[in-house]
């Protein structure tokens, strides 16, 4: 998978490239290119923003510097070394060495030609909510672009100008508001890609987390057995793993319940031993 970022704070990106993430990007499992928007502006005083018409507080981000820097995204994508990574405008820095990178451009630009339309995802107060669902389905994308707003957003015309070439996603990732789409678009990188096959080390651990089925995770415990007078439940120190994984079951659907019952209402497959432990 390629995500590209476009930002006029192209720093704040930068925390994707430690640990898990970072790690992907070594081993070429995700490539990461981030773009400092004011490299796309046209003006002395690289400017990205102007009042709003028809009035208003704030400022709205103007639309030729997307433009430029969203096709500037397509173009890599499409023509795969056509830029050497050391002078692409507005790489704030490429993620893989230049060989490599040309070598999984080569790849990218495969996979993105032959699986259509890279995502534009717009993280924005006006979208439908992130959650692990949306996460799986952009897992299985080839291409992510993600447009950081800032100000009081970006002039329409971008996403209306982008639709032939992206699939365009104005994405919430909850009923709050941000000063910009940065927090918001490495909350959703986070999310899809360690989805990723390869990106995080124990596939297992991916199979029983909270919302993986719908249900919250159980209360878990580690060594001393006894620690400030607290102890671990005795049935986790029993051995008895059948009586342990209903203990688990009891306490998910007992803190979703308790925490999320909105969550509850949607599960439909709860069987009677569940039915008795929310009773
Ligand atoms: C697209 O224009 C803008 C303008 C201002 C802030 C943002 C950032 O997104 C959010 O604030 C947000 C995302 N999910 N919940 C809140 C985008």
């Amino acid at each position: 998978m390629r995500i590209d970022v476009v930002s006029i704070f192209p720093e704040y990106l930068e925390g994707l490239r430690l640990s898990l993430i970072g790690k992907a990007i070594d081993q070429g499992l995700l490539e990461l290119g981030v773009h400092d928007l004011r490299a796309f502006t046209v003006d002395r005083h690289r400017t990205v923003d102007d009042t709003p018409y028809g009035g208003g507080a704030g400022m709205v981000m103007k639309a030729e510097p997307w433009a430029l820097a969203l096709e500037r995204i397509l173009d890599a994508a499409a023509a795969p070394g056509s830029l050497a990574p050391r002078d692409r405008l507005g790489e704030a820095d490429e993620a893989a060495p230049a060989d490599e990178a040309a070598a999984a451009d080569a790849e990218t630009a495969d996979a993105v030609t032959a699986a259509g339309k890279p995502v534009l995802i717009v993280p924005s107060p006006a979208g439908p909510v992130f959650d692990q669902r949306t996460a799986e389905e952009l897992a299985h994308a080839d291409h992510l672009v993600f447009a950081c707003g800032r100000y009081e957003g970006i002039d329409q015309r971008v996403l209306d100008w982008a639709q032939e070439r992206f699939e365009c996603r104005p994405m919430s990732i909850g009923d709050y508001v941000l000063n910009g789409g940065e927090v918001a678009s490495m909350v959703m990188i986070e999310a899809v890609t360690r989805l990723i096959p390869g990106v995080i080390g124990n596939p297992e651990s991916l199979a029983e987390e909270s919302h993986e089925d719908g249900l919250l995770e159980y209360p878990i415990y580690t060594k001393p057995a006894s620690w400030r007078g607290h102890e671990v439940p005795e049935v986790l120190l029993s051995g008895n793993h059948q009586a342990i994984a209903r203990w688990r079951r009891d306490r998910r659907l007992e803190r979703t319940a308790e925490v999320r019952p909105d969550l509850l209402a949607r599960l439909d497959d709860l069987d009677r031993g569940d039915r008795e432990a929310l009773d």
